[in-house]
């Protein structure tokens, strides 16, 4: 195992504390045996930290991100993310989730585009992954990160929290290991992937795949990426994530601008979709949009344990569940299942009230950061409770 901080200098641990926040950190864990049976060699995880972690290590908050997101959850843009962070008003000093108090890691999906290994490092060979790149499903990407975050000697986590599809690595990971999680914050997410993610989301696979520039996955290095394919994939994801009302409120059928939709203009909503693809198109990888978009379709709770009320059920760890009211991809009654079936939900579901459909969970800062705050109410009494 060898850790390095920025990318840069080869540390070992404990240092991987003492950066500054905001600090990227490097992990490499080795070859991974994959659900599949298959094996990825030699991947690495990257995550950055906030806070510093107490001699106890049991102040350590796990923040899982969604498809796109990455592990910039606070802070304005840099030279290595481009966007704002994702909960950037909640982590930090004095905010819900209050840095002085707790030390906050959050890792980078295997499978994407910001560090930990996706189809476009480097394999052993010198040559990109490309369509050597094995599919994965939730359970591998926490499989890796809890290798990562073990041989870093950080066993137990004060409250694990995500949202979409960082709420599936969340379920994920209190299913599977609730004796490491003090508490869990779950939001916008269902127990399994229905049938009708599962066919926007292939659908959206689908197109990048037909894009002629995707060359079956072997586009590194070529000059050429499927972009207009990622594009098309975002425009139909961006309007799952987005609620009918709310874009009916904003864009009706109305023109974009002067033009002339009954000639060669465009209508204003398609528009949007443009510019929300041509936003994504200068910040991600199409070939770790199809396999993070595959991995959730991968999500299932229940498989192998006894199917999703049993697997539900076995989890202890104090839950508070949350869905959005206008989500239409993550409908709230995929979240009523979790707040029923969990073994320890706090409190039942929270329903928040947003017009902003699945986004919501990024876009309702004031609800999610009360949400946030409770969460650490819930990991402090367990604390408390039962010191490490
Ligand atoms: C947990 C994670 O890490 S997930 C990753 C989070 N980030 C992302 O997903 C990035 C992609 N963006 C999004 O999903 C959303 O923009 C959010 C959720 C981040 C924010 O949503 P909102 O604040 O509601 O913004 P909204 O989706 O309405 O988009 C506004 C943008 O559309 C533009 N826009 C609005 N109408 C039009 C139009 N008719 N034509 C073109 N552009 C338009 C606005 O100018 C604005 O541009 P800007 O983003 O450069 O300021
Ligand atoms: N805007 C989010 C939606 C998916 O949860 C993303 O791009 O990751």
């Amino acid at each position: 195992m060898s850790v390095s901080i920025d990318a840069t200098t080869t540390i070992s641990d404990p240092d991987w504390t003492s950066g500054p926040d905001g600090s990227l950190v490097d992990v490499s864990i080795g070859d991974l045996e994959l659900e599949s049976g298959r094996r990825l060699a030699d991947v690495t995880v990257n995550f950055q930290r906030w806070g510093t972690p107490n001699a106890r290590r049991d102040n350590i908050v796990l923040a899982l991100h969604a498809l796109t997101g990455n592990s910039h959850v606070t802070g304005p843009p840099d030279d290595r993310f481009s966007m704002v962070g994702w909960w950037d008003g909640l982590v930090g000093p004095g905010q819900a989730v209050d840095t002085d108090e707790w030390c906050v890691v959050a890792p980078n999906a295997i499978g994407g585009c910001f560090g930990s290994t996706g189809p476009g490092s480097i394999a052993p060979d010198g040559e990109p992954w490309g369509s050597r790149f094995p599919r994965l499903t939730v359970r591998d990407l926490v499989a890796a990160e809890l290798r990562a975050f073990e041989s870093l000697g950080i066993t137990r986590f004060a409250a694990v929290t995500g949202g979409s599809m960082g709420g599936a690595r969340a379920l994920e990971w209190l299913v599977s290991h609730p004796e490491r999680c003090d508490s869990g914050l779950v939001l916008a997410v269902g127990a399994r992937a229905s049938a009708d993610q599962i066919g926007t989301q292939t659908t959206q696979i689908a197109a990048i795949t037909a894009d002629p520039d995707w060359q079956g996955g072997d586009y590194y290095g070529s000059g050429r990426a499927p972009m207009t394919g990622m594009g098309i994939a975002r425009r139909i994801a961006h309007l799952c994530y987005r609620s009918d009302g709310e874009l009916d409120e904003r864009f009706e059928n109305k023109p974009q601008g002067d033009e002339k939709p009954l000639l060669d203009g465009r209508y204003a909503v398609a528009s949007y979709l443009e510019y929300q693809a041509d936003k994504l198109k200068r910040r991600f990888d199409p070939g770790a949009y199809v396999a993070l978009t595959d991995v959730l379709n991968s999500h299932d709770i229940g498989r192998g344990r006894g199917g999703v009320a049993a697997a539900l059920n076995s989890c202890t760890v104090p839950t508070i569940v949350v869905g959005i009211d206008s989500d239409r991809l993550y409908p709230l009654y995929q979240q009523a299942e979790l707040a029923a079936e969990l073994g320890n939900c706090v409190d039942g579901l929270q329903v928040v009230h947003s017009t902003a459909g699945h986004d919501g969970f990024l876009t309702e800062r004031e609800p999610i950061g009360e949400l946030l705050a409770r969460t650490m109410d819930v990991a402090r009494r367990q604390r408390d409770a039962d010191p490490a």
